[in-house]
């Protein structure tokens, strides 16, 4: 018998064994049996898929994070405009910044835009700058109104004034390496028009620190990496390279400024005129120095509820690929199929996750674990056990609270200021307060 033969012989007698097996359970099959088996196979066909992304994720991550691009021309790399969209202090934004101003890069001007007149961020930036009087900069205060996202808003200033052909917006969080820059630049080329980082986590102690680098490190990692190893758009801003005049042909940063999820339809602007987005070797350092579990769970709901108003069908299949449910509904499952135990089925399926994930964890950080395997079984538990009552808050109140303004989500992603007297239209002051002399 030919390969196919036998392979068309298995799948008759899965059927067979299958209607038979739901028959004697049930006697006679009605219609509602075969909307149970149809169901039973449904969720069976996704449960074998995710462990196929589980796979895939590892094995991406780590060629991807490992494989680093070089050029063995680094003089020759365009210029990069670095935007850097700043609202209010935390304990490492000095830190943070001061990466930027020991970029090894050819060429490149950082463009700091700063919200808020009476932002102490302002003199974290001035006294950065005195430091560092051979880099390139620019500092804008206020921002310019151009429709209701307030980071584009914030950016607008810096993205008009940015002199050189590649953009790279960076979250005020984001710690670099000397030589993260190079790695995001040399990705780029006739083909790739975007390059971002996929999100992770710095080394910062505390328990709080490792529940965030657990989810970046796993359930985030796996989606991030096979979306982006499919060619699927998942971009997330908050270190994103970019080339200008794509931006301007998609009618500039102000085309997306109606929008809470900016980044992402950024991305598919670049993916609708033909260009390929891709992420970088080196994983985002997010390395805010304010964080606590609830202000992880407030911004995971935050990005849930902006994913649902923009990419609902997406979202309406997120709950399926989360370990506890696909665990839950997959036991019942192959008890209805194969009358295997639920609970012995449940409780081996989240073992095999948790160890996939564990190796998953390992490959993104790229080195020893700066956490226990005690504390890894604990942050993953919260994360696994959390994300359903996550996706319900975010399904139960469209309103979003971002940096202290409420928006409500609409369909499609559009938003709306809620507490609009209070909004920074009304103090705008489109300020450059220096301008610093140019690298040597
Ligand atoms: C057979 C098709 C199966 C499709 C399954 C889709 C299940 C999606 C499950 C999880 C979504 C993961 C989300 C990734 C992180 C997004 C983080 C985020 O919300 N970022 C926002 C804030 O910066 C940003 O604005 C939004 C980005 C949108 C992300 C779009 C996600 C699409 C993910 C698709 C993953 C497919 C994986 C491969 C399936 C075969
Ligand atoms: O009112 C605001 C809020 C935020 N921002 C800036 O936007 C950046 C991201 O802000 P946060 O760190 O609060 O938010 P997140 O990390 O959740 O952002 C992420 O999700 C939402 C997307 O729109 C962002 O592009 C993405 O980076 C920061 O640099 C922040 O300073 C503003 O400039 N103005």
């Amino acid at each position: 018998m030919t390969d196919t033969g036998s392979l068309s012989s298995v799948s008759t007698e899965f059927w067979e064994r299958t209607v038979r097996s739901s028959q004697s359970v049930k006697g006679k099959m009605e219609p509602v049996d075969y909307v149970l088996l149809g169901l039973a196979i449904l969720i069976f066909s996704c449960w074998s898929v995710n462990w196929a992304l589980h796979i895939m994720a590892i094995a991406y991550g780590k060629w991807k994070l490992r494989h680093k691009l070089k050029t063995s021309v680094p003089e020759e790399l365009p210029g990069v405009s670095i935007i850097k969209p700043l609202v209010g202090v935390d304990p490492n934004l000095f830190e943070n910044l001061e990466t930027f101003f020991n970029l090894k890069y050819p060429q490149y001007e950082i463009l700091f835009c700063i919200q808020d007149e009476s932002d102490a961020a302002i003199m974290v930036v001035q006294s950065l700058i005195q430091k560092y009087p051979k880099i390139q900069t620019k500092v804008f205060i206020g921002g310019r109104t151009v429709g209701v996202n307030p980071k584009i808003n914030n950016m607008i200033l810096g993205y008009e004034a940015a002199q050189y052909e590649l953009i790279l917006i960076s979250d005020s969080g984001i710690k670099m390496c000397e030589d993260t820059l190079e790695d995001m630049a040399v990705c780029l080329n006739n083909k790739v028009g975007m390059v971002h980082q996929m999100p992770y986590i710095s080394d910062r102690s505390g328990f709080a620190s490792h529940v965030e680098k657990v989810f970046f490190g796993t359930q985030h990692a796996k989606m991030y990496l096979c979306a982006n190893m499919l060619g699927i758009n998942c971009t997330t801003g908050m270190s994103c390279l970019m080339k200008k005049d794509v931006i301007q042909e998609a009618g500039g940063l102000t085309a997306f400024a109606e929008y809470l999820a900016e980044d992402y339809l950024l991305a598919q602007a670049f993916i609708d005129r033909g260009w390929q987005v891709k992420i970088s070797s080196e994983t985002a350092k997010q390395n805010s120095g304010h964080y606590s579990i609830s202000h992880f769970h407030a911004r995971l709901i935050r990005w849930t509820k902006l994913r649902i108003a923009t990419i609902p069908l997406v979202s309406a299949l997120e709950p399926i690929f989360q370990c506890m449910f696909l665990g839950a509904v997959a036991s019942w499952a192959v008890s209805y199929l194969f009358d295997w135990t639920a609970l012995v089925f449940f409780l081996v399926h989240v073992l095999v996750w948790f160890l996939l994930d564990y190796i998953l964890a390992k490959v993104v950080q790229g080195g020893p674990l700066p956490y226990s395997k005690f504390e890894f079984l604990v942050g993953w538990i919260l994360n696994e056990t959390c994300f359903l009552y996550f996706i319900f808050c975010a399904h139960l109140n469209p309103v979003v609270e971002w940096r202290g303004h409420k928006y409500k989500l609409r369909w499609g992603g559009m938003m709306e200021e809620l507490n609009s007297q209070n909004n920074y239209k009304s103090n705008l002051k489109h300020t450059l307060i220096e301008i610093s002399s140019d690298k040597a």
